[in-house]
């Protein structure tokens, strides 16, 4: 079993919902973004969402592109990615799951990148720009590592499509709100909430709500019918405008929210 497994189980178990804080690796800047995962984790983050920055995030809404723009001038490579990694995990066993765009990983060589970023302490990865039916060596490949690869449902997933991601997710399935990008924004979580009860019928693999989360009300909305939310420009902007502080209070909102609303 892999850490992200053995989390949600964990969680499972305590009848408690999950939270999930994506940062962008180097920004504003890489003592940042290493002392942000720790203090994620003292405040009830269960799993390290960490964003490979990338020149083109076509799902990413402003905040995290300006992340990204920033990562990039602050020289970030996956070189230095496996580095904040390794430095990562001398301190921590949360699990790190990758988020990044595929140019970056088949330039490098997806095997190679999952061996390498294996053994630097990452658990698995989100790729939102290949799509499912274009993903299967690539899943074949994360399989025989028991390496994550994230599957995605959103509101506009046919049942189709829906039963044959289920029977490849592995890990957790990423529960896209609405058909945007990445952004706090107003959203209606009933929708998704539907869409996840549909899913049950077909997985028995946690489920986690993203997209537009940017308060503790908002958590406890995404979390209704889902195993656990994901968290991303709500935090990075306060990590951005240099508000480390507000960034984990932010996350410790939503731990108590959470686990108020839902703990058994
Ligand atoms: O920023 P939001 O709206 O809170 O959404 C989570 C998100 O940031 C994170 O999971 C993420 C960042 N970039 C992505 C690209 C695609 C899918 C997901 C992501």
């Amino acid at each position: 079993m892999n850490r992200i497994e053995a989390k949600m189980a964990a969680l499972k178990a305590a009848g408690k919902k999950g939270i999930y804080i994506y940062i962008t690796c180097g920004a504003p800047d890489v003592a940042t973004t290493i002392e942000a995962v720790r203090q994620a984790e003292q405040n009830g983050a269960d799993l390290i969402e960490l964003g490979l920055p990338f020149s083109d995030p076509m799902a990413d809404g402003p905040v995290i592109q300006t992340a990204s723009v920033v990562a990039l001038k602050n020289e970030m490579t996956l070189a230095k990615e496996l580095e904040i990694l390794r430095e990562i995990r001398k301190f921590s066993d949360i699990p790190l799951v990758g988020m990044g765009y595929i140019n970056n990983m088949y330039h490098y060589g997806f095997a190679r990148f999952v061996k390498d970023f294996q053994a630097a302490g990452m658990d698995g990865i989100i790729v939102p720009d290949v799509p499912h039916e274009e993903s299967e060596e690539m899943r074949r490949i994360c399989q025989e590592n028991d390496f994550v690869l994230a599957e995605f449902i959103t509101p506009g997933t046919t049942e189709a499509r829906m039963q044959d991601t289920c029977k490849d997710a592995r890990g957790f399935i990423y529960c896209v709100s609405n058909n945007g990008v990445t952004g706090v924004k107003k959203v209606d979580y009933r929708v998704i909430g539907g869409v996840c009860d549909k899913a049950r019928k077909y997985t028995d693999t946690p489920l986690a709500v993203g997209f537009g989360i940017g308060s503790a009300e908002a958590a406890v909305e995404a979390a209704a019918h889902a195993d656990a939310v994901i968290v991303g420009s709500a935090v990075v902007k306060r990590l951005l405008d240099h508000e480390l502080t507000e960034a984990m209070a932010l996350v410790h909102e939503m731990r108590v929210a959470l686990d108020a609303n839902y703990a058994q």
